[in-house]
Protein backbone atom coordinates (compact mmCIF):
# COMPACT_ATOMS: atom_id res chain seq x y z
CA UNK A 1 0.00 0.00 0.00
CA UNK A 2 1.15 3.52 -0.42
CA UNK A 3 -0.54 7.23 0.35
CA UNK A 4 0.02 11.04 -0.75
CA UNK A 5 -1.29 14.04 0.36
CA UNK A 6 -0.82 17.82 0.37
CA UNK A 7 1.64 19.56 2.82
CA UNK A 8 0.10 22.84 2.57
CA UNK A 9 1.95 26.26 4.39
CA UNK A 10 -0.59 27.27 6.84
CA UNK A 11 0.00 30.90 6.50
CA UNK A 12 2.22 33.49 3.94
CA UNK A 13 5.81 32.44 5.62
CA UNK A 14 5.47 28.72 6.26
CA UNK A 15 5.18 28.66 9.80
CA UNK A 16 3.41 25.21 9.73
CA UNK A 17 2.21 22.76 7.10
CA UNK A 18 -1.60 20.80 7.35
CA UNK A 19 -2.28 17.76 5.67
CA UNK A 20 -6.02 16.52 5.52
CA UNK A 21 -6.66 13.61 7.30
CA UNK A 22 -9.71 12.03 7.07
CA UNK A 23 -10.94 9.93 10.76
CA UNK A 24 -14.34 7.71 11.21
CA UNK A 25 -17.19 6.22 9.58
CA UNK A 26 -18.32 8.87 7.57
CA UNK A 27 -14.90 10.10 7.54
CA UNK A 28 -14.56 13.06 9.53
CA UNK A 29 -11.47 15.76 7.97
CA UNK A 30 -9.11 17.47 9.64
CA UNK A 31 -6.23 19.42 8.62
CA UNK A 32 -3.27 18.01 10.97
CA UNK A 33 0.42 19.49 11.12
CA UNK A 34 2.61 16.23 10.38
CA UNK A 35 5.27 16.31 12.86
CA UNK A 36 8.41 14.25 12.98
CA UNK A 37 9.31 15.98 16.08
CA UNK A 38 6.23 14.31 18.63
CA UNK A 39 5.00 10.94 18.29
CA UNK A 40 1.22 11.74 19.78
CA UNK A 41 -1.61 11.88 17.35
CA UNK A 42 -4.51 14.53 18.80
CA UNK A 43 -7.14 16.47 17.63
CA UNK A 44 -9.35 19.14 18.40
CA UNK A 45 -12.56 17.05 19.32
CA UNK A 46 -16.46 17.32 21.03
CA UNK A 47 -14.44 16.93 24.07
CA UNK A 48 -12.63 20.15 23.27
CA UNK A 49 -14.04 22.96 25.24
CA UNK A 50 -16.07 24.84 23.04
CA UNK A 51 -14.22 28.12 24.84
CA UNK A 52 -11.37 26.44 23.39
CA UNK A 53 -12.18 26.08 20.26
CA UNK A 54 -12.21 28.65 17.66
CA UNK A 55 -12.66 27.52 13.99
CA UNK A 56 -11.08 24.14 14.17
CA UNK A 57 -12.50 21.35 12.40
CA UNK A 58 -13.41 19.19 15.42
CA UNK A 59 -13.63 14.86 15.13
CA UNK A 60 -16.97 13.44 16.93
CA UNK A 61 -16.25 10.11 17.70
CA UNK A 62 -19.97 9.68 18.46
CA UNK A 63 -20.56 10.52 14.87
CA UNK A 64 -18.35 7.49 14.04
CA UNK A 65 -19.77 4.30 13.63
CA UNK A 66 -16.18 2.38 14.13
CA UNK A 67 -15.07 4.62 16.90
CA UNK A 68 -14.15 2.47 20.46
CA UNK A 69 -13.13 4.19 23.97
CA UNK A 70 -9.48 3.29 24.93
CA UNK A 71 -10.98 2.36 28.36
CA UNK A 72 -9.28 4.46 31.01
CA UNK A 73 -6.24 6.22 28.72
CA UNK A 74 -5.26 9.48 29.06
CA UNK A 75 -2.36 11.54 27.56
CA UNK A 76 -0.52 15.13 27.73
CA UNK A 77 2.30 16.29 26.04
CA UNK A 78 4.15 19.60 26.09
CA UNK A 79 5.78 20.91 23.09
CA UNK A 80 9.20 23.08 22.46
CA UNK A 81 7.28 26.34 22.51
CA UNK A 82 5.91 25.63 25.49
CA UNK A 83 2.21 24.91 23.86
CA UNK A 84 0.26 21.71 25.03
CA UNK A 85 -2.99 19.55 25.12
CA UNK A 86 -4.11 16.89 26.98
CA UNK A 87 -7.33 14.44 27.06
CA UNK A 88 -8.46 10.57 25.99
CA UNK A 89 -8.04 8.29 23.83
CA UNK A 90 -10.23 6.37 20.82
CA UNK A 91 -9.56 3.72 18.69
CA UNK A 92 -10.52 4.63 14.83
CA UNK A 93 -9.89 4.16 11.00
CA UNK A 94 -7.54 7.08 9.97
CA UNK A 95 -6.67 7.73 6.36
CA UNK A 96 -3.90 10.05 4.67
CA UNK A 97 -3.71 10.28 1.20
CA UNK A 98 -5.42 7.07 0.50
CA UNK A 99 -3.31 4.56 3.08
CA UNK A 100 -5.59 3.55 5.89
CA UNK A 101 -5.45 2.46 9.48
CA UNK A 102 -8.07 0.58 10.75
CA UNK A 103 -7.24 1.08 14.66
CA UNK A 104 -5.22 4.05 15.09
CA UNK A 105 -5.37 5.72 18.61
CA UNK A 106 -6.73 9.27 18.15
CA UNK A 107 -5.96 11.40 21.18
CA UNK A 108 -9.12 13.20 21.85
CA UNK A 109 -8.19 17.01 23.16
CA UNK A 110 -9.96 17.54 26.31
CA UNK A 111 -7.85 21.01 27.05
CA UNK A 112 -5.42 23.08 24.59
CA UNK A 113 -3.23 25.73 25.66
CA UNK A 114 -4.14 29.25 24.20
CA UNK A 115 -1.61 29.03 21.52
CA UNK A 116 -3.63 26.10 19.72
CA UNK A 117 -6.93 27.86 20.12
CA UNK A 118 -5.44 31.02 18.39
CA UNK A 119 -3.98 28.90 15.34
CA UNK A 120 -7.59 28.22 13.72
CA UNK A 121 -5.79 26.53 10.88
CA UNK A 122 -4.75 23.88 12.75
CA UNK A 123 -6.96 21.03 13.94
CA UNK A 124 -4.28 19.04 15.33
CA UNK A 125 -1.03 17.20 14.95
CA UNK A 126 0.12 13.82 13.69
CA UNK A 127 3.38 12.46 15.35
CA UNK A 128 5.76 10.79 12.85
CA UNK A 129 8.74 10.63 15.85
CA UNK A 130 9.48 7.18 17.27
CA UNK A 131 6.75 5.99 18.89
CA UNK A 132 9.12 5.62 22.33
CA UNK A 133 7.69 9.41 22.74
CA UNK A 134 4.23 8.93 22.56
CA UNK A 135 2.30 10.27 25.62
CA UNK A 136 -0.47 8.27 26.31
CA UNK A 137 -0.77 6.06 29.61
CA UNK A 138 -1.03 3.33 31.06
CA UNK A 139 -0.51 2.32 27.31
CA UNK A 140 1.41 3.78 24.96
CA UNK A 141 0.38 4.07 21.61
CA UNK A 142 1.78 3.50 18.02
CA UNK A 143 1.39 6.09 15.84
CA UNK A 144 0.31 5.80 12.04
CA UNK A 145 3.40 5.46 10.69
CA UNK A 146 4.36 2.34 12.95
CA UNK A 147 0.70 0.95 12.21
CA UNK A 148 0.81 1.37 8.63
CA UNK A 149 4.32 0.11 8.55
CA UNK A 150 3.16 -3.88 7.51
CA UNK A 151 0.92 -3.01 4.10
CA UNK A 152 3.47 -0.36 3.08
CA UNK A 153 5.60 -1.21 -0.30
CA UNK A 154 8.22 0.41 1.11
CA UNK A 155 8.92 1.31 5.26
CA UNK A 156 9.47 4.65 4.32
CA UNK A 157 7.44 8.32 4.15
CA UNK A 158 8.99 11.10 2.64
CA UNK A 159 8.36 14.94 2.84
CA UNK A 160 8.42 17.37 0.17
CA UNK A 161 8.30 20.86 1.98
CA UNK A 162 8.36 23.68 -0.26
CA UNK A 163 8.83 27.49 0.28
CA UNK A 164 5.75 29.40 -0.08
CA UNK A 165 3.93 26.36 -1.98
CA UNK A 166 2.26 23.38 -1.45
CA UNK A 167 4.28 20.08 -0.98
CA UNK A 168 3.62 16.68 -0.11
CA UNK A 169 4.00 13.90 2.09
CA UNK A 170 4.36 9.99 0.52
CA UNK A 171 4.09 6.85 2.08
CA UNK A 172 5.43 3.32 1.50
CA UNK A 173 7.13 4.69 -1.89
CA UNK A 174 9.88 7.02 -2.57
CA UNK A 175 8.53 9.10 -6.16
CA UNK A 176 11.30 9.37 -8.66
CA UNK A 177 9.58 12.25 -10.17
CA UNK A 178 10.06 14.65 -6.55
CA UNK A 179 14.11 14.45 -6.63
CA UNK A 180 16.75 15.13 -9.17
CA UNK A 181 20.26 12.92 -8.51
CA UNK A 182 20.89 10.63 -5.97
CA UNK A 183 19.53 10.39 -2.04
CA UNK A 184 22.59 10.72 0.34
CA UNK A 185 21.86 8.72 3.23
CA UNK A 186 23.09 9.10 6.65
CA UNK A 187 22.50 7.13 10.35
CA UNK A 188 19.27 8.15 12.32
CA UNK A 189 19.50 7.12 16.59
CA UNK A 190 16.00 6.22 17.75
CA UNK A 191 17.25 8.15 20.92
CA UNK A 192 15.47 9.75 22.77
CA UNK A 193 12.50 9.03 19.92
CA UNK A 194 13.47 11.88 17.33
CA UNK A 195 14.47 11.49 13.75
CA UNK A 196 18.42 11.78 15.16
CA UNK A 197 21.13 12.49 13.07
CA UNK A 198 24.48 14.75 11.71
CA UNK A 199 25.44 16.69 9.34
CA UNK A 200 28.64 16.84 8.10
CA UNK A 201 29.51 20.31 7.98
CA UNK A 202 28.36 23.57 6.78
CA UNK A 203 29.12 26.76 4.77
CA UNK A 204 27.82 30.17 4.80
CA UNK A 205 27.50 32.03 1.50
CA UNK A 206 30.28 31.12 -0.68
CA UNK A 207 32.60 30.58 2.21
CA UNK A 208 34.89 27.15 2.61
CA UNK A 209 32.78 24.42 3.77
CA UNK A 210 33.57 23.53 7.61
CA UNK A 211 33.78 19.97 7.78
CA UNK A 212 32.36 19.37 11.25
CA UNK A 213 29.63 17.02 12.07
CA UNK A 214 26.78 18.32 13.75
CA UNK A 215 23.79 16.43 15.13
CA UNK A 216 20.71 17.31 15.43
CA UNK A 217 16.85 16.04 15.01
CA UNK A 218 15.07 16.70 11.55
CA UNK A 219 11.82 18.57 12.81
CA UNK A 220 9.06 18.98 10.19
CA UNK A 221 7.20 20.40 13.51
CA UNK A 222 9.74 23.20 13.88
CA UNK A 223 9.61 26.15 11.56
CA UNK A 224 12.94 27.21 11.48
CA UNK A 225 16.67 25.99 11.51
CA UNK A 226 18.12 26.12 14.81
CA UNK A 227 22.16 25.61 15.02
CA UNK A 228 25.20 25.86 17.66
CA UNK A 229 25.60 29.91 18.22
CA UNK A 230 29.43 29.47 16.71
CA UNK A 231 27.78 28.68 13.19
CA UNK A 232 25.17 31.33 13.72
CA UNK A 233 27.71 34.33 14.65
CA UNK A 234 29.48 33.02 12.02
CA UNK A 235 26.65 33.55 9.22
CA UNK A 236 25.02 37.01 10.68
CA UNK A 237 28.45 38.37 10.93
CA UNK A 238 28.14 38.37 6.92
CA UNK A 239 24.94 40.39 7.44
CA UNK A 240 24.96 44.32 7.55
CA UNK A 241 23.48 45.45 10.93
CA UNK A 242 22.41 42.26 12.13
CA UNK A 243 22.01 41.22 16.03
CA UNK A 244 21.07 39.10 18.15
CA UNK A 245 18.23 41.03 20.17
CA UNK A 246 17.05 39.82 23.40
CA UNK A 247 13.85 42.21 22.75
CA UNK A 248 13.12 39.66 19.80
CA UNK A 249 14.72 36.26 21.14
CA UNK A 250 16.99 36.15 18.32
CA UNK A 251 18.37 37.22 15.47
CA UNK A 252 16.77 40.19 13.59
CA UNK A 253 18.53 42.19 10.83
CA UNK A 254 17.08 45.74 8.47
CA UNK A 255 14.64 43.62 5.45
CA UNK A 256 16.80 45.17 3.12
CA UNK A 257 20.23 43.50 3.78
CA UNK A 258 21.19 41.17 1.86
CA UNK A 259 21.23 37.56 3.14
CA UNK A 260 23.65 34.87 2.60
CA UNK A 261 23.28 31.19 1.13
CA UNK A 262 23.57 28.62 4.07
CA UNK A 263 24.96 24.98 3.08
CA UNK A 264 24.88 21.70 5.08
CA UNK A 265 26.10 18.79 4.29
CA UNK A 266 24.62 15.02 4.46
CA UNK A 267 28.02 12.66 4.17
CA UNK A 268 29.17 13.79 0.98
CA UNK A 269 26.12 15.82 -0.30
CA UNK A 270 25.90 19.34 -0.32
CA UNK A 271 22.28 21.45 0.27
CA UNK A 272 21.73 24.92 0.06
CA UNK A 273 19.67 26.69 1.72
CA UNK A 274 18.21 30.16 -0.42
CA UNK A 275 18.58 33.52 0.97
CA UNK A 276 15.21 34.42 0.67
CA UNK A 277 13.73 31.59 3.17
CA UNK A 278 16.55 32.94 6.08
CA UNK A 279 14.89 36.11 5.59
CA UNK A 280 11.96 34.86 7.34
CA UNK A 281 9.47 37.73 8.24
CA UNK A 282 9.57 41.03 9.35
CA UNK A 283 8.95 41.08 13.08
CA UNK A 284 5.90 42.99 12.49
CA UNK A 285 3.83 43.82 9.26
CA UNK A 286 4.74 47.39 9.01
CA UNK A 287 8.59 46.67 10.38
CA UNK A 288 11.62 47.59 8.43
CA UNK A 289 13.36 44.71 10.79
CA UNK A 290 13.18 40.95 9.61
CA UNK A 291 13.67 38.12 11.71
CA UNK A 292 15.99 35.01 10.78
CA UNK A 293 15.15 31.85 10.03
CA UNK A 294 18.20 30.51 11.01
CA UNK A 295 18.55 31.18 14.88
CA UNK A 296 21.01 30.03 17.74
CA UNK A 297 19.80 26.10 19.42
CA UNK A 298 21.51 27.06 22.82
CA UNK A 299 18.64 27.79 24.27
CA UNK A 300 17.13 24.54 23.10
CA UNK A 301 19.76 21.98 23.81
CA UNK A 302 19.51 20.07 20.89
CA UNK A 303 20.20 21.50 17.28
CA UNK A 304 16.84 21.28 15.30
CA UNK A 305 16.52 21.00 11.31
CA UNK A 306 13.45 22.61 10.87
CA UNK A 307 11.32 23.45 7.71
CA UNK A 308 13.57 26.37 6.63
CA UNK A 309 15.93 23.23 6.29
CA UNK A 310 13.75 20.83 5.40
CA UNK A 311 11.90 22.56 2.55
CA UNK A 312 15.41 22.88 0.44
CA UNK A 313 16.00 18.93 -0.19
CA UNK A 314 13.41 15.90 -0.81
CA UNK A 315 13.34 13.79 2.25
CA UNK A 316 13.48 10.12 3.03
CA UNK A 317 12.38 9.54 6.48
CA UNK A 318 13.25 5.62 6.22
CA UNK A 319 11.70 3.11 8.87
CA UNK A 320 13.99 0.45 7.97
CA UNK A 321 16.19 -1.39 10.13
CA UNK A 322 18.06 0.34 11.41
CA UNK A 323 16.80 3.29 10.62
CA UNK A 324 18.38 6.17 8.48
CA UNK A 325 17.82 9.49 7.06
CA UNK A 326 17.75 10.64 3.30
CA UNK A 327 17.89 13.59 1.58
CA UNK A 328 18.16 14.87 -2.35
CA UNK A 329 18.35 18.08 -4.35
CA UNK A 330 15.07 18.70 -6.43
C1 LIG B 1 6.15 30.87 16.25
C2 LIG B 1 7.56 30.73 15.73
C3 LIG B 1 8.48 31.74 16.38
C4 LIG B 1 7.59 30.86 14.23
S1 LIG B 1 8.14 29.12 16.13
O1 LIG B 1 9.37 28.95 15.49
O2 LIG B 1 8.17 28.97 17.54
N1 LIG B 1 7.09 28.07 15.49
C5 LIG B 1 6.68 26.93 16.27
C6 LIG B 1 5.61 26.13 15.54
C7 LIG B 1 4.30 26.82 15.45
C8 LIG B 1 3.52 26.65 14.33
C9 LIG B 1 2.29 27.26 14.19
C10 LIG B 1 1.83 28.07 15.22
C11 LIG B 1 2.61 28.25 16.37
C12 LIG B 1 3.85 27.62 16.47
C13 LIG B 1 7.85 25.98 16.46
O3 LIG B 1 8.67 25.82 15.58
N2 LIG B 1 7.86 25.33 17.63
C14 LIG B 1 8.75 24.20 17.86
C15 LIG B 1 9.98 24.20 18.71
C16 LIG B 1 10.55 25.42 19.14
C17 LIG B 1 11.73 25.53 19.68
N3 LIG B 1 11.95 26.79 19.93
C18 LIG B 1 10.89 27.46 19.55
N4 LIG B 1 10.04 26.60 19.05
C19 LIG B 1 7.92 23.11 18.51
O4 LIG B 1 7.53 23.22 19.65
N5 LIG B 1 7.68 22.12 17.65
C20 LIG B 1 6.90 20.96 18.07
C21 LIG B 1 5.64 20.86 17.20
C22 LIG B 1 4.84 22.19 17.14
C23 LIG B 1 4.15 22.51 18.48
C24 LIG B 1 3.28 23.77 18.38
C25 LIG B 1 2.27 23.63 17.27
C26 LIG B 1 2.90 23.32 15.93
C27 LIG B 1 3.81 22.10 16.03
C28 LIG B 1 7.78 19.67 17.88
O5 LIG B 1 6.99 18.52 18.13
O6 LIG B 1 8.29 19.67 16.56
C29 LIG B 1 9.00 19.59 18.90
F1 LIG B 1 9.82 18.62 18.47
F2 LIG B 1 9.66 20.74 18.94
C30 LIG B 1 8.51 19.24 20.27
O7 LIG B 1 8.27 20.11 21.08
N6 LIG B 1 8.38 17.92 20.51
C31 LIG B 1 7.82 17.44 21.78
C32 LIG B 1 8.74 16.37 22.29
N7 LIG B 1 8.16 15.75 23.47
C33 LIG B 1 9.26 15.08 24.20
C34 LIG B 1 8.69 14.33 25.39
O8 LIG B 1 7.69 13.40 24.93
C35 LIG B 1 6.61 14.02 24.26
C36 LIG B 1 7.11 14.79 23.05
Amino acid sequence: DTGSAAAIPINEVDIAYVTPVTVGTPPQTLMLDLDTGSSDLWVFSSLTPSSQVRGQDIYTPANSSTSKLLNGHTWSIRYGDGSGSRGTVYLDTLAVGGLEVKSQAVQTAQEVSSSFTQEQSLDGLMGLGFSTLNTVRPSSQLTFFDNARPSLDEEVFTADLKYHATGSYDFGFVDRAKYTGNISYTAVTESPGYWTHSLSGYAVGSGAFQTTRLSGISDTGTTLLYLPTAVVTAYYRQVQGAQNSQYYGGYVFPCSSSLPTFTFGIEEARFTIPASYINYTRISPTSTTCYGGLQSSSGLGINIFGDVALKAAFVVFSGTNPPRIGFAHK
